[in-house]
């Protein structure tokens, strides 16, 4: 019998300071598939992440992760999860490989670490190509190496699902691709992956499907041969002639 969807969005709606946000989305992701949500700016795909690691309440419909209604599921550990913009500088002085080690908190609780979380470790810090900072104070850091820290606090997790929002943003094209590298590993040892992009980048030959939504609906799907149109499509609709003056659509809210 086939294993349950990772994720499985039906109909599901939400609504940030008393505004509607997502219409009634539809999204599964199979276990092993690599998901991309594109979109343009404020067209829901922070809101839709961020509904799956249960951080916005739908209105209505419903989620489930691994086959469970999120509000019964209790195994977090199964997920990691990067979300947009966030710091791995928290004021305190932490080294590299300390923040990479608290991705394993869900696993270890308050056990110390035994010599498998520490292999979990290394092996992140590996991935993302930071083995060489790991005594580094993460305050040191540059933003892509940065972006990689917090990939590999995820991966150290040994997540099944990975879910990831905008974790190209800020990245030179170097670190895109070691990260796509790091990606690849994690797929093919059956990690599925729901990520938020503005562009595939290097990852799109890692992609099974693009969804691309429009005022938190869905407007189109892409199979695997259409990603490179999906990307095309979505260039087009979102950014056709940069307006330097423009202001970006956020709230600050989410920051
Ligand atoms: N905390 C909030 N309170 C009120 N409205 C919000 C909040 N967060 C997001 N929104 C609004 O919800 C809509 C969807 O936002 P969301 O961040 O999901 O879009 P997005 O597709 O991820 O955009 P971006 O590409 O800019 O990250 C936007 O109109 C946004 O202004």
């Amino acid at each position: 019998m086939p294993l349950e969807p990772a994720i499985c969005l039906c109909n599901a709606t939400a609504s940030l300071g008393g505004r509607p946000v997502l219409g009634g989305i539809d999204l599964k992701v199979e276990r092993g598939e690599v998901v991309a949500l594109l979109g343009a700016n404020g067209s829901g795909k922070s809101t839709t992440v961020r509904a799956v690691v249960g951080q916005v309440p739908l209105t209505s419909g419903g989620i489930e992760l691994f086959g469970a209604p999120i509000h019964r599921f209790k195994q977090w550990q199964r997920i990691g999860y990067v979300p947009q913009r966030s710091t791995a500088a928290s004021g305190v002085p932490a080294s590299v490989r300390e923040v990479v080690a608290s991705g394993r908190l869900s696993r270890t609780r308050l056990r110390p670490l035994g010599r498998g979380d520490r292999a979990a470790v290394d092996r992140a810090l590996e991935l993302v190509g930071m083995r060489g900072h790991a005594r580094d104070s993460v305050n040191q850091l540059s933003g892509g190496q940065h972006q990689r820290v917090l990939i590999a606090r995820a991966l150290a997790g040994e997540p099944e699902l990975l879910i990831m929002d905008e974790p190209l943003a800020g990245v030179d094209l170097a670190s895109q691709r070691i990260l796509a590298d790091a990606l690849r590993e994690q797929v093919a040892e059956g990690t599925s992956v729901l990520l938020v992009l503005h562009e595939l980048g290097p990852l799109q030959p890692l992609i099974d499907r693009t969804v691309v939504l429009k005022s938190g609906l869905v407007e189109k799907i892409y199979g695997r041969s259409e990603a490179r149109d999906a990307a095309a499509v979505h260039d087009l609709a979102c950014h056709p002639h940069p307006d330097p003056e423009s202001e970006p659509d956020r709230t600050g809210l989410l920051t």
